[in-house]
């Protein structure tokens, strides 16, 4: 077991390249499934779980080559569809949330899809109705055994068709949408998730010789074609590390750059940390963080009430970057209630933060309130348990900014997402060691 020695106190000070993004990769290397031809996937994250997914395609026979840092060519020509049912895939297909998109590809190309109860954060109850439901319009047949949690779809042909998702499910929609490209006719996808990383399968998708219009809105057409071919594709920067790194400048009082963000692509994250009273610069694609050496002071409503900040489905605030905005309230002047709609047991990491000093009454799962310090008074170094990715991050951006040496155990739920994030983060400043525990 690793853990992470910090040494917080410290102003941190230079520039920050996100990594790609970890829910893009997962959706486009499961996209490789669909052609038999050459796909060539630049910026992929060198993260837990995008490496756990390139190896079970690889199990699953597809032809992987490295090229370089971040780029690798796909080719899913001659699959091993026996690992599906061997012993080995439920053990590896459990082990995180993405996996559950190699099923439409499969169904869409073999007639057959089958995965284990994914993994991911335990952050509350993770349904997967919405994808499951969306393949048995397609025409699929479902089974599910509860013994072993294995869900499987069989179809012989798919056919196009109107549906109106329950839920803007994000994994749901990609995981739809990659069923009907190769459906007879057409499919209509209303109340489909539209986040930018969605916009981007759809475009590779595309680009393979898809047809999908309504890119970017809630309601998705898909005319089916027979085959797809091959392409090349590049993965979008991460916003919840853009919005990671934003939190941690401002908590730190640090300045920082974070480069090459993709701006248009960010949607209300700058203006969310800004009602935080954070400076958020665009000079060019690049975000500029100046050192908030007097602190932030969170904003008010018009008439003068507290501010809520909630998660929404795409165009909303991500649910993945609330665990960060809490805790850089902790530090500002003045109060917030941040509001976790999505996720039940995502705020329940608080207790640390309330441990560590800072100010935080949790009203309910869903519910905190943060009342600020305004830095006069420094968060206590602590030792921590790291609950799930984001937590994970929200609990290192904060024992950056305290006082003395903490310890974080559990790391692994950090290197799920954030890419060699120890060395990235020394490069600016940052005293923290990995140690073997
Ligand atoms: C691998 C991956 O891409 N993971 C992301 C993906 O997970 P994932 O695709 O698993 O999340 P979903 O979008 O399916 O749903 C998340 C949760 O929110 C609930 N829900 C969803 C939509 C909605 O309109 N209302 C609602 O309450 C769902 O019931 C579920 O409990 O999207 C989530 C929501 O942005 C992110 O937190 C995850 O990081
Ligand atoms: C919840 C997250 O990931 P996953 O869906 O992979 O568990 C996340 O990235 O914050």
């Amino acid at each position: 077991m690793e853990i992470f020695k910090i040494e917080g106190g410290h102003q941190l000070k230079g520039s920050i390249q996100p990594q790609g993004a970890k829910n893009e990769a997962l959706q486009i290397l499961c996209a490789v499934l669909l052609t038999p031809e050459l796909v060539t996937i630049h910026n992929i994250p060198d993260i837990v779980d995008v490496n756990k997914l390139i190896s079970l395609l690889k199990k699953l026979g597809v032809k992987i080559e490295k090229q370089s840092q971040g780029t690798y060519t796909f080719q899913a020509d001659n699959l091993n569809l026996k690992y599906l049912e061997s012993p080995e895939f439920k053990e590896d297909g459990k082990g995180l949330r993405g996996s559950i998109m190699i099923v439409g590809p499969l169904l869409a190309r073999f007639g057959k899809g089958y995965i284990p109860k994914p993994g991911g954060d335990k952050i509350g109850r993770r349904r997967l109705d919405t994808h499951f439901e969306g393949f048995i319009k397609l025409g699929a047949k479902f089974r599910y055994s509860r013994e072993d949690h294995f869900y499987g779809v069989e179809a012989d042909k798919l056919k196009g068709t109107y549906m109106l998702l329950e839920e803007a499910s994000v994994t749901g929609t990609a995981n739809i949408v990659m069923a009907a490209v190769l459906a007879e006719g057409q499919t209509t996808i209303y109340n489909a998730a539209c986040e930018p990383y969605l916009q981007q399968l759809c475009k590779m998708l595309n680009r393979m010789g898809a047809k999908i219009s309504g890119i970017g809105s809630n309601m998705l057409i898909i005319d089916g074609v027979n085959s797809l071919e091959g392409t090349e594709h590049r993965m979008l920067p991460d916003m919840i590390e853009i919005g990671s790194w934003i939190g941690l400048a401002a908590m730190t009082k640090s300045e920082l750059t974070i480069t090459n963000v993709s701006w248009d692509d960010l949607g209300v994250i700058p203006s969310v940390f800004r009602k935080l009273g954070i400076t958020v610069e665009r000079q060019g694609d690049d975000i500029h963080i100046p050192a908030h050496t007097d602190g932030y002071e969170i904003q008010s409503y018009i008439d003068g009430s507290i501010l809520t900040i909630s998660d929404a489905p795409w165009p909303g605030f991500t649910p993945d970057l609330l665990s960060i905005i809490l805790v850089v309230a902790t530090q500002a002047r003045g109060s917030v209630l941040v509001h976790q709609k999505m996720f039940e047991s995502r705020l329940f990491f608080v207790d640390k933060l309330i441990d560590m000093g800072a100010k935080i009454i949790l009203c309910d799962p869903h519910r905190a309130t943060v009342i600020g310090h305004d830095f006069k008074s420094t968060l206590k170094a602590t030792t921590m348990t790291s609950p799930d990715i984001r937590a994970g991050v929200s609990l290192l951006i904060a024992a950056l900014s305290a006082k003395g040496t903490s310890t974080i155990m559990n790391i692994e739920q950090i290197d799920r997402g954030y890419e060699n994030i120890d060395e990235r983060l020394r490069a600016i400043g940052a005293r923290i060691e990995r140690v073997k525990a």
